[in-house]
């Protein structure tokens, strides 16, 4: 039997205790720097990693540990000539995930979701590990329907201890509404198409970025940590094919009005590496790699080496939406974002830590799936509560 017909069960994956004998994973041995915005460097074991984040031979121990099943694996590959560590040299030690899922996950959804049921997901999603839980979007209820309770789902989950909780803020008026509820930390989202920033939030994009300055501006005064997006990195549902120049000129602007990170969204899932790639390298020419973030949604089923190019690049901060949940309201057909369960699940496999329990994270898909009536849009979580529901009736 070849180690990719092996059951890979839960009790497969890689135990937080696993990872804590092995020091140089473990939670408390890398961690994001200063202030937890950027994840540029890893402190191990107590002094700054000089490699800032990245691979080196630690892998092969902690493989070994973590898979034993991998032998197999590399039995029958060419043994190791194949190199692994140049084809994982650049990957981090650690990745920051920015869960969306409850924002960019349901703004889309037809029916209206109880804001005790959001409330609840946010919760399941922040004791499952996860550092950043964006949980709602203080934009016109006409424009968003969904998410017309902002500002309840925000003073419910305002005390929240574990994650930090930004909010989707589109003007001055979102953001004044944001701090009120107890926002601490905002996201401004501007588009590389044109055509994508006039249907999602009604002005040029030159016009947002005046917008935005002037929430930049304010939630400095209180310091407040603002994130940029940018739209249609690779493609718009208008305008087709978007130039990785125009990309690069929004995401310094963002930066230059003083986000601390800019994430960069695929927003219909169009991309492959070969478009991804030379997307990434105009915005790296303008915009320090490690304040950058990946947004991909799952339309054509590209996010997963998308992620993995991205990170083999020197990306560490990775959006996702638990099960798969989500779409545009302004982007037509395109569907939700890659999976959380599905990432956390490669980067297990690549020994890459991200602090997240997966059993808890598939406990709160299931939460939403169940509530939603649909089945979960993650791979993950289908094979492995498959795998449970098998060995539950042996
Ligand atoms: C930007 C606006 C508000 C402009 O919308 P507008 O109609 O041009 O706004 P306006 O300034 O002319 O005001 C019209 C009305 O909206 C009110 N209004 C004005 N601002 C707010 C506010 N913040 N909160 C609540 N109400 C607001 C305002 O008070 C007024 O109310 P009225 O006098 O008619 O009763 C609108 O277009 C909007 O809310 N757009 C948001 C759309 C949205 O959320 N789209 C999904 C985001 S997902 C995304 O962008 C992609 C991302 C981030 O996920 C990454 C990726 O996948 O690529």
């Amino acid at each position: 039997m070849s180690s990719l017909e092996e059951p890979l069960g839960l009790d497969k994956l890689p135990s937080m205790s696993t990872i804590d004998r092995i020091q140089r994973f473990s939670s408390n041995a890398c961690r994001p720097s200063g202030d937890g915005m950027g994840m540029g460097s890893c402190w191990i074991e107590g002094s700054s990693c000089s490699t800032s984040n990245s691979y080196d031979e630690d892998y092969d121990e902690y493989t070994r540990e973590a898979f034993p099943w991998r032998r197999h694996t590399r039995d029958m590959s060419h043994g190791d000539s194949f190199s692994r560590r140049t084809f994982l040299k650049g990957i981090p030690r650690f990745v920051k995930i920015v869960e969306v899922g409850p924002r960019d996950g349901l703004q889309n959804e037809k029916n209206t979701v109880p804001t005790g049921v959001k409330v609840e997901l946010i919760r399941r999603l922040v004791s499952s590990g996860l550092p950043v839980v964006e949980a709602t979007s203080f934009v016109s209820p006409k424009w968003v329907p969904q998410l017309a309770d902002a500002r309840d789902v925000m003073e419910a989950v305002r005390d929240l201890e574990g994650a930090r909780l930004p909010v989707l803020t589109p003007n001055l008026k979102g953001f004044e509404a944001a701090i009120a509820a107890g926002a601490k930390e905002v996201a401004i989202f501007a588009s590389a198409s044109e055509a994508f920033s006039k249907s999602n939030i009604n002005c040029s994009i030159e016009d947002s970025l005046v917008r935005y300055r002037a929430v930049a501006h304010a939630a400095k005064v209180l310091s407040i940590p603002v994130r940029g997006y940018v739209s249609c990195v690779v493609g718009c549902p208008v305008e087709g094919a978007i130039p990785p120049s125009k990309v690069a000129y929004v995401a310094k602007e963002l930066h230059d009005m003083g986000c601390f990170e800019i994430s960069l969204g695929d927003t219909i899932g169009v991309g492959t590496p070969g478009t991804v790639v030379p997307m990434l390298e105009a915005v790296m020419a303008v915009v320090p790699v490690e304040k950058l973030a990946v947004h991909l949604h799952d339309t054509y089923g590209q996010s997963l080496p998308n992620i993995l190019i991205s990170l083999q690049m020197g990306i560490s901060t990775v959006d996702c939406s638990v099960a798969g949940l989500g779409g545009c309201p302004y982007a037509k057909g395109a569907s939700g974002n890659v999976a959380t369960e599905d990432v956390v699940y490669m980067l297990s496999g690549l020994g890459v830590e991200t602090n997240v329990d997966l059993r808890k994270l598939m406990l709160a898909g299931d939460f939403i799936n169940k509530h939603l009536g649909r089945p979960s849009g993650s791979k993950t979580a289908i094979a492995l509560n498959r795998i449970a529901a098998d060995a539950s009736k042996i």
